[in-house]
């Protein structure tokens, strides 16, 4: 039967001050105080007080504006060339780490940092040198500036491309070399030959655009883009094996992951055109470097245009970069100095957003939310936070957390509401007053997982218009018991629920009990059996000792019949009120929580 509360809610400015004798009986007590780990400041991320400046590694060169914006609110260490060893000496003092892709950001950094390293920036787009898992398993958050470099790798792409078409790079020796050969270096012409775009997101649609400048036939693949993205620009999207049979010229634009590693292979290279023309300025893992070198000799591929190689830089004797059909950068695809002045300033606005706690709009390894939607949610993410500390703290010592159900009422259809951010911030709340483990955006489902937490999301769909995002939220911890009996709704397990009230967040109901306590503060529940001079009584304790009551409510089943009260208080009572407490005669229970 649901209780509910009686119209005895009120708020109280100043504290009770009755006094009352003390007493020493301290059975209750133990039972109901928690003691919990020190509460860390991290609503999403991490957020840093005005005074302690937060340190940011920056370990490859990173253009002057970038390093401006971030002086301006960290200490800046500018350490270039470390080695792997060095850097992970250097972490463990450093809150951010800025790197290009010279840098391998492994797991042994991650762990090294001992749990400071906040935010990796990557000055760039491509984030293959960064351990993407071991990023996230440590709540740490990667940012990439993914726009500022598309043009300066497009134009690089075709400069490789012409240069390759008309062998510039070896005439230019051969000439600094005292020769004039003339006939040796015949090139192709452009005009009218099929490019194949293989990647057409930003930078490889910028190099589609430019070749059809010059002429040229193109078409691409991209398992993921839209057919009118390309068909807009006069690009006909075909299959991996159409392009790589049409293509006269191939130019590599996707990223570096497990299924386009070494996607260029030998079974690839013998369904290609022979005298094919190949241009890379992605990455250099998505060719078998070895099987190029054979497709190569065998005339299959006419000639190559690199600008990433495997391993970077390559082995000085490398048969890839040797060959006299190769032409070859050192990863030059973003280094043009507006590429440079911008990335840094994309990377140094990343970084300082997520050391000030804001979600990143280019956060690589964590639910992008847009700022409007943040702002309307910030209420409610305090709420759910506070309720899954709530709930974790009625859980009877013993008994293993493993099925929590988050309930979310709202007027909105579901695909109005996202509640990502609302579950990641229930499990923070549920993980952190019993671990030591620091809970974010970034690692709420991995470590709910880890610790075998399931946690389950359920909407009730309400009537009514959807001004506010959500009615409620309510939480409940299956298969366990709790300190607090009361906490057991009639379904058996723990439940909490909470509103947001005039933008502050309230805990609604306790198992069947309806109360209305503003969720500020520490909360003390009683389950009482109602009678007059109670909340007097439980105030008149805590007033002795100047702990401000800043909120009561009681919700009751009936008139003198089994009550629950809820007393929100602004300072810690000390153990001996607690005791007091639980020794009033009608208390059949009581808990404090911390929130
Ligand atoms: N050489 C250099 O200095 C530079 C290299 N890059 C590299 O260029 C690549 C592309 O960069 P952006 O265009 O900015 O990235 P992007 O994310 O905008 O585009 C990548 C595209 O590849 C597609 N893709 C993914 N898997 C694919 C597959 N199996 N087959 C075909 N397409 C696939 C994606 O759908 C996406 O459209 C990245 O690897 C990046 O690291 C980017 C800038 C500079
Ligand atoms: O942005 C990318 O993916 C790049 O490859 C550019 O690399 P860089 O920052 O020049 O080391």
């Amino acid at each position: 039967m649901a209780a509910s509360p009686t119209s005895l809610s009120l708020r109280k400015p100043s504290p009770l001050s009755l006094s009352w004798k003390n007493t020493t009986h301290f059975s209750a007590l133990s039972r109901a105080a928690v003691s919990l780990p020190r509460r860390r400041q991290n609503p999403i991320f991490i957020v840093f007080a005005m005074d302690a400046k937060p340190t940011v590694l920056v370990a490859e060169k990173l253009g002057e504006a970038g390093l401006d914006l971030l002086k301006g609110f960290a200490n800046v260490d500018c350490s270039y060339n470390l080695s792997p060893e060095e850097l992970c000496t250097k972490i463990s003092l450093c809150d951010a780490l800025i790197v290009r892709s010279g840098t391998k950001v492994s797991r042994e950094v991650f762990e090294s940092s001992g749990g400071r390293l906040k935010v990796v920036g990557r000055a760039g787009v491509g984030i293959d040198n960064v351990d993407l898992a071991a990023a996230t398993e440590h709540g740490c958050l990667v940012v990439n500036a993914p726009t500022a470099n598309t043009v300066a790798a497009a134009e690089h792409g075709i400069a490789l491309l012409t240069a390759m078409a008309r062998n510039v790079a070896q005439a230019d020796a051969s000439i600094k070399a005292g020769k004039w050969q003339r006939n040796k270096y015949v090139g192709v012409s452009l005009v009218g030959k099929t490019l194949a775009v293989m990647g057409f997101g930003k930078v490889g649609t910028e190099v589609a655009r430019r070749a059809k400048g010059l002429g040229m036939h193109v078409i691409a693949h991209d398992p993921y883009a839209p057919a009118d993205r390309a068909r807009a620009i006069g690009v006909e999207l075909v299959s991996f094996d159409e392009a790589l049979a049409t293509a006269d010229f191939i130019s590599l634009h996707m990223p570096l992951t497990p299924t386009t590693s070494k996607i260029l292979n030998d079974e690839n290279f013998a369904k290609m055109k022979k005298g094919v023309r190949i241009v890379n300025v992605a990455r250099g893992g998505v060719i078998d470097e070895e099987a190029l070198v054979k497709a190569l000799d065998s005339g299959i591929v006419a000639q190559a245009a690199l600008d990433v190689f495997t391993v970077e830089p390559p082995p000085k004797d490398s048969r890839l970069v040797q060959h006299e059909n190769v032409t070859v950068t050192p990863h030059l695809g973003a280094s043009t100095m507006e590429a440079q002045e911008g990335v840094a300033i994309e990377i140094a606005e990343a970084v300082v957003g997520a050391l000030k706690g804001e979600l990143a709009a280019t956060a690589v390894n964590a639910p992008m939310v847009p700022a409007e939607v943040l702002t309307e949610l910030k209420p409610y993410v305090v709420l759910a936070e506070k309720l899954g500390r709530l709930a974790v703290q009625l859980v009877a010592g013993g008994s293993g957390v493993k099925s929590v159900k988050v309930t979310y009422a709202s007027a909105r259809a579901p695909d109005d509401l996202d509640t990502r951010l609302l579950r990641a911030m229930i499990t923070k709340g549920l993980i952190e007053p019993i671990s030591s483990v620091f809970v974010n955006l970034v690692n709420a489902d991995f470590t709910a997982k880890q610790r075998g937490i399931r946690i389950s999301e359920e909407r009730i769909l309400l009537d009514g218009s959807p001004e506010s995002p959500l009615e409620f939220i309510q939480v409940q911890i299956a298969n366990v018991e709790s300190k607090f009996a009361s906490a057991i709704s009639d379904s058996g397990e723990i439940k909490v629920e909470g509103r947001v009230k005039d933008g502050v967040p309230h805990l609604t109901k306790v198992g069947s009990f309806e109360v209305d306590v503003s969720l500020e503060g520490s909360i003390i529940l009683c389950r009482q059996v109602d009678q007059p001079g109670m909340i007097g009584t439980v105030g008149s304790i805590l007033g002795e000792e100047n702990v401000n009551v800043s909120f009561m409510s009681v919700g009751r089943i009936a008139p003198r019949k089994q009550a629950v009260m809820a007393i929100g208080v602004d300072e810690q009572p000390s153990k001996e009120s607690l005791k007091r407490i639980g020794e009033v005669p009608a208390v059949e229970e009581f808990v404090y929580l911390k929130l």
